[in-house]
């Protein structure tokens, strides 16, 4: 166990201190001391080595995130921390850390781990990753879409496992873009990018709902604002693109199943908190609408056990949306810089404004 440990902690190697162990390191350096809570992509970790502004420990592991009592006792008197989203950032950790903690820097454009009024009232600032994954992102949903539409899994299961028959005239039919509504609930960078992509496969309309209309975005796609009732209602493929914050929590529930189109699809590449998934189980298994695509789910990892896992029409993913090599070692350069400019009292390249 303390072997395990040992491995999962590792001093990065600073190139000014040569072999210096990290008690050492920690009594021989008036450096900022930082804790990045994951083995982060080499891009970002090469930046906080190279700067020689910092010294830092990570946990050393992709694979296993931080235990919490580990993440309690490894943050203490940290000036700065570097995070991914299964870390939860409360008030707890905070004072965990203790007073020295200025900058948080999270690897993800979502920040619902992260307790914001907690963050701000201690004047903590943080820095957050979007944009650079804007790509990958769209990118997946729209193979997700499609996976679910065109029910690819269903169907390389079927040929692998001997029910491919002879050609049949509706066996595995699905639903196709062209021609369709597609809404996105939650239009921002995100959203514009999916649109742009599944214009091509001939769709007829874009719609969408936010708090308020967002015309400048909504014009690079002549997508219309609708309720949130029109978007349940028109939408032929409906594409959850929303923060999760109290107000998004489970607003998709059985109330918005109930107005959409039994031939319709919900894809979501946001977070699983937004959708009930009681609500959606009881609405695939009903044919109330006809197909789910989730990359995000509640909780995550989704137990195997879970039954939207024995429905053929929901697609589900492990929260893959940005992983592709490029943004995630791009998601990692903009951490680790976000962090070192905030440690140098600069404006970071993403900051969230608290
Ligand atoms: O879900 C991924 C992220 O928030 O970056």
């Amino acid at each position: 166990m303390a072997l395990h440990r040992l491995q999962r902690l590792a001093v990065a190697p600073l190139s000014f201190t040569g072999g210096a162990t990290s008690q050492v390191l920690r009594e021989m350096s008036t450096l900022p001391r930082v804790y990045v809570t994951r083995q982060i992509p080499p891009e970002g970790l090469r930046i906080l080595r190279d700067s020689g502004q910092v010294q830092f420990e990570l946990w050393d592991s992709d694979d296993v995130p931080v235990p919490r009592n580990e993440l309690l006792q490894n943050v203490k008197g940290v000036d700065g921390l570097l995070c991914v989203l299964t870390e939860k950032i409360d008030a707890e950790l905070l004072d965990a850390a203790g007073p020295n903690l200025k900058v948080l820097s999270t690897m993800s454009v979502g920040f619902d781990h992260l307790s914001l009024e907690e963050l701000k009232k201690r004047g903590i600032r943080v820095g957050y990753t979007p944009e650079v994954l804007t790509d990958a992102v769209a990118e997946l949903t729209v193979a997700l879409l499609l996976a679910t539409s065109r029910r690819l899994i269903e169907a390389t299961h079927e040929a692998k496992t001997g029910g491919w028959g002879t050609w049949r005239t509706l066996w595995l039919c699905g639903y196709e873009l062209a021609n369709s509504t597609v809404g996105i609930l939650g239009l921002g960078r995100i959203g514009v990018a999916i649109a742009e992509r599944l214009a091509p496969f001939k769709v007829k309309k874009f719609i969408y709902t936010d708090v308020a209309p967002r015309p400048e975005l909504a014009k690079v796609i002549n997508a219309e604002y609708v309720s949130l009732d029109e978007l349940a209602k028109q939408s032929d493929f409906l594409s959850v693109c929303c923060a999760l914050t109290p107000d998004t929590k489970e607003i998709c529930n059985k109330d918005l199943f109930a107005k959409m189109k039994n031939t319709s699809i919900i894809i979501n590449t946001s977070r699983g908190g937004v959708v009930n998934q009681e609500d959606l189980y009881e609405a695939l298994s009903t044919g109330q609408i006809a197909g789910a695509g989730l990359d995000v789910t509640v909780p995550e990892p989704l137990p195997t056990s879970h039954p939207l896992f024995t429905l053929k029409n929901c697609v589900i993913l492990p929260h893959i949306a940005s992983a592709s090599y490029s943004t995630r070692n791009a998601m990692s350069a903009l951490a680790a810089n976000n962090l070192l400019l905030g440690l140098r009292g600069q404006p970071m390249i993403k900051e969230l404004k608290l």
